[in-house]
């Protein structure tokens, strides 16, 4: 197993003309939950789309689980979820996911596996287009989890959830973690930041620091991530 999810090496992102990362170089491990945290506009997405191979790339690297990025042999390596819940109302739960399996070439048997992780198995049957917003970010979830991916990308998958769904989620994070899987979550929401065994700070695409909840709050001599980011963003 490598020990490096992720590791990217002077990457630099010009979008619209302007750099919006900048020679980011850093090492996710291998293992448990890591939160790209960051202000609206830092450089989040972007960054995962760079990890996805999904971005044109300016300047520097990008690995994943120890290929370029974009390799073909990711494709089924690392699931991805899209800010946006990619779901199609008209179809149910098991449908949407049967597709998507087909589309990855994944066996069937695997739908009922990724449903049951998510916890919809109650709601199998039921049109997407019926579900609540948190059932509906599980089925995104569940989509990305086909195939069983070794890499999990999810793009502020918690956004516009009330705090019980959020916590849900969050907590299936750390099961599907706890299965071995590399889990990558961005968020802009600080409060998020405890729950990460490792943060990514990014703030106007570049690294502020990237360290364990504790280690960032001990740093900066703070009882909060949120109070711990402002005095990294000072002192920065
Ligand atoms: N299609 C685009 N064309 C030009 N610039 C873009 C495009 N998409 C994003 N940007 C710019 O790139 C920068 C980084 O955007 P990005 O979406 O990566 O930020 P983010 O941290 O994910 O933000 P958010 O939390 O709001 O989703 C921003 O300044 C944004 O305006």
């Amino acid at each position: 197993m490598q020990a490096y999810a992720v590791t990217a090496d002077g990457l630099s992102v010009v979008r619209g003309g302007v750099e919006v990362l900048r020679g980011i170089s850093v090492e996710i491990a291998t293992g448990g939950v890591t939160g790209l945290l960051g202000p609206s506009g830092s450089g989040k997405t972007t960054l995962l789309r760079c990890i996805l191979g999904l971005q044109r790339i300016a300047r520097g690297t990008v690995c994943v689980l120890g290929r370029p990025n974009g390799d073909p042999a990711l494709r089924t390596e690392v699931g991805y979820a899209t800010q946006e819940a990619s779901v199609y109302d008209d179809l149910t739960v098991a449908q949407n996911l049967r597709y998507f399996a087909a589309l990855l070439g994944t066996p069937a048997a695997d739908v009922v596996r990724v449903i049951e992780a998510v916890q919809l198995g109650g709601y199998a049957d039921r049109l997407a287009g019926r579900l609540s917003g948190g059932q509906r970010s599980r089925v995104s979830l569940a989509v990305a989890m086909l195939g069983t991916p070794r890499l999990l990308v999810l793009d502020e998958p918690t956004v516009g959830l009330d705090p019980l769904l959020r916590e849900d989620l969050w907590t299936l994070f750390h099961r599907v973690a706890a299965d071995g899987v590399s889990v990558l979550v961005s968020s802009h929401v600080m409060d998020e930041a405890d729950r990460c065994d490792r943060l990514l700070l990014l703030r106007e695409g570049a690294v502020l620091a990237h360290d364990t909840p504790a280690a960032l709050k001990d740093r900066t001599g703070t009882g909060s991530m949120e109070a711990a980011f402002l005095t990294l963003v000072r002192s920065g």
